[in-house]
């Protein structure tokens, strides 16, 4: 399923794309959830997946990272090709930021202990340097004050934001949110697509996975709607969300847009 690296699987090509994605195929026994998707996510760019439950988004979101393993096609993270057997997979792991529906942090660590005990299991640094940096990606996320905070003392978007440290902690290339405030009360979305709005200003490379369609129109550089696991048409959100060209994106965003239009209001606010 893949090519002759021309370079060692670790050496990021100059030039190439953060996220490139070719012929993805996914099977789940007899399932076909990825019926063959091809896009690339080019660095600095905000690139927001939407569509209908079922087809294929978090599937898609979970090839990028290697938590599932794409049936054939090909990967590649910053030039690396990751669907490559022989790569690194701690490697390609360290270079992706993964940010889900639900927050698992541990219960038993404060928000500067959750964003700490990740750099040191995973990256191997020492205490003082996983702090010093657990703290200012906890700044960043607007939670200086929460660093002593246990879990069960934040609010849901508060604890989004924890992890989202967690995963800047790292210093990623490339940033996947797979509907990171599904699981938050309407009044707490706002905080979070405000942090993630900041970070898109900021240059992050990021891949999102997302119903909240002002977020798409307003932040992605590209909106790709898939149905049944095909990438169904891809572009600006003025013309995928604005003026789509298929059916089908035309069938979808009519159920969503009323209600999402209505969360817009809310989200918006916090937004920034
Ligand atoms: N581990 C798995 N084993 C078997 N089938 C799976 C598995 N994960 C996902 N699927 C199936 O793959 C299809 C796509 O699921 P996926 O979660 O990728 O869709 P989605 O577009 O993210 O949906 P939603 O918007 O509801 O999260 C579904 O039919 C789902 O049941």
């Amino acid at each position: 399923m893949s090519e002759t690296p021309e370079q060692g699987p670790d050496v990021p090509e100059a030039g190439a794309s953060a996220i490139e994605i070719r012929d993805l195929h996914k099977y789940f026994g007899r399932n076909e959830v990825l019926r063959g998707i091809d896009f690339h996510v080019e660095p600095g760019e905000v690139v927001c997946v939407i569509g209908p439950s079922g087809s294929g988004k978090s599937t898609l979101l979970r090839c990028v990272n290697l938590l599932e393993e794409p049936t054939s096609g090909t990967v590649r993270v910053a030039g690396v090709e990751i669907t490559d057997p022989e790569v690194d997979i701690d490697a390609v792991r360290r270079r992706i930021g993964m940010v889900f529906q639900a927050f698992n942090l541990f219960p038993h660590l404060t928000a500067l202990g959750n964003v700490t005990i990740a750099q040191r299991k995973v990256l191997r640094r020492g205490r003082a340097e996983a702090e010093r940096t657990a703290r200012q990606v906890l700044e960043r996320v607007g939670l200086a004050d929460k660093l002593a905070s246990y879990p069960a003392q934040l609010s849901g978007g508060q604890q989004q934001r924890v992890a989202i440290a967690r995963a800047l902690a790292m210093g990623p290339r490339v940033m996947l949110f797979d509907e990171p405030t599904s699981a938050l009360d309407p009044e707490l979305v706002g905080d979070v697509l405000g942090v993630m709005r900041e970070l898109a200003e900021e240059g992050m490379t990021m891949l999102v996975v997302t119903h909240e369609m002002s977020f798409a129109r307003e932040v992605a550089d590209r909106v790709v709607f898939m149905d049944d696991g095909v990438v169904v048409e891809e572009g600006p959100p003025g013309q995928v969300i604005a003026d789509p060209r298929h059916e089908r994106t035309r069938t979808f965003l009519s159920r969503v847009l009323d209600p999402a239009a209505a969360r817009v209001g809310e989200a918006g606010e916090g937004g920034g």
